[in-house]
């Protein structure tokens, strides 16, 4: 495992943290034996090679002592540096993007999870095919534009990839499409919608488990949970939410990912609550939640959306280090201080939570034809009915509701 420590990028983060993530998201993979690791510096970076020339040897040479097969390079490889190592090391390499693919690959389990990481997969081999071919072709002194050796080839692999983009593009259509069906039923069952976010391993499975008694897998591996879950839930107010626990996000997240998992994270779009959950006890936290607040928003997340944040694992913080963030979590409005694991603030948040949804609220009178019997029932359901009468122009109605259940009532 090499880390190559970009001088462009080091002000970012500390190349030993990032190694140490990358370590682990190997570990996330399944008869992988990582039997070294490093941070390699690199002051210039090489087109065709990423390292220099020396780097080049003096690795190819350990390589062959450790009998290594596969060399992750924890960041971008670009298709042409990637063919060179691999010939240059006799080994397979697999950069950032791939490993976090394969790791997808690995763990998706329902067949829209499976069609998305093999969407992905395909988005992202159709650009090293295209590009590693056209750098052969240049090696190759070929004729630049129409008719090089490798051109028909080239098309007719790109060609059947798209060809199988199509066909996976109209499956995943269909089961969104159930999925959108789902979607509004539930709309129309008034229980707000809470959804987990946060870095991955930042403890939203094991938060989600406690505060449902289910037993979604939590473990210390970095992506551990691919599909979407989500479970009833009745809060101290005796207000039934739906909470869901969603695929956590990673720093450079690959954009094919993002895109491809869209349809996953509907959920969070649509929540009425995020809870973002941050490991506190991390190195990185800061730039973790950072990370986050940016995927958040590349997906499309409405700004409005309420957040509470999260920090979790409070219970791996000692000393002064801990009352501390204690502190400033009760002086700041929508911040939880507590830990999954041994169960302390977690009454806390259930109230936060509660809270959330009994926030500002306000009076209207309304008329609603007898005809509108759904709405109607709706509106009973949600518990927004203060007072009713009957009128010759049908149901004279007084609510006491919140602006995101009015919203939700004007798109029935
Ligand atoms: N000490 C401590 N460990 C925790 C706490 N919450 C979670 N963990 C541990 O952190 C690891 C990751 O927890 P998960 O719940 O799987 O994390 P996640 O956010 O769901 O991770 P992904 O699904 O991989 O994105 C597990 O080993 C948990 O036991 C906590 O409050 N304290
Ligand atoms: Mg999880």
């Amino acid at each position: 495992m090499l880390h190559p420590d970009l001088r462009a990028d080091r002000e970012r983060r500390l190349a030993e943290n990032g190694l140490a993530e990358a370590v682990a998201l190997a570990a996330a993979l399944p008869n992988l034996e990582v039997v070294g690791s490093e941070v390699v510096r690199v002051g210039r970076m090489q087109p065709g090679t990423l390292f220099g020339s020396g780097k080049v040897d003096e690795l190819k040479a350990r390589f062959a002592a450790l009998e290594v097969d596969l060399v992750l390079v924890d960041g971008p490889v670009s298709p042409v540096q990637q063919r060179n190592l691999e010939k240059a090391w006799g080994v397979k390499l697999l950069d950032r993007t791939g490993l976090i693919l394969e790791i997808f690959a690995d763990r998706a389990r329902t067949r829209e999870g499976v069609m998305q990481v093999e969407l992905a997969a395909l988005s992202y081999q159709r650009t090293r095919l295209v590009r590693a071919w056209t750098h052969l072709e240049r090696q190759r002194g070929g004729f630049g534009f129409v008719g090089g050796p490798g051109e028909t080839q080239i098309e007719a692999d790109r060609r059947a990839i798209d060809d199988q983009v199509i066909r996976i593009k109209r499956q995943l259509e269909k089961v969104v499409k159930t999925r959108e069906l789902h979607r509004a039923a539930r709309r129309r069952v008034p229980f707000p919608l809470v959804a987990l976010v946060g870095y991955t391993n930042a403890g939203k499975s094991t938060l989600f488990n406690r505060m449902t008694g289910a037993e979604v897998l939590a473990k210390d591996m970095l992506f551990a949970t691919l599909d979407p879950t989500m479970r009833g839930l009745v809060l101290p107010s005796g207000r039934k939410i739906i909470i869901s626990d969603t695929v956590g996000f990673i720093s450079d997240l690959p954009t094919q990912l993002v895109a491809a998992f869209r349809a996953t994270l509907e959920e969070v779009l649509e929540a009425d609550l995020i809870l973002h959950v941050r490991d506190i006890s991390h190195p990185e936290s800061a730039e973790q939640a950072a990370d986050v607040a940016k995927i958040l928003a590349a997906l499309g997340v409405k700004a409005a959306t309420p957040q509470i944040e999260i920090w979790n694992k409070l219970d791996l913080v000692q000393g002064a280090m801990r009352d501390g963030l204690v502190q400033q979590a009760q002086g700041r409005d929508g911040v939880m201080a507590l830990s999954a694991l041994t169960g302390e603030g977690l009454p806390e948040l259930l109230e936060a939570i509660s809270r959330a949804f009994d926030e500002a609220k306000s009076d209207l009178r309304l008329t609603l034809p007898f005809s509108e019997g759904r709405r109607h029932a709706w509106l009973h359901a949600e518990g927004v009915v203060l007072a009713e009468t009957q009128t010759e122009d049908g149901w004279q109605i007084d609510l006491r509701w919140t602006a995101r259940q009015e919203q939700r009532y004007r798109e029935f």
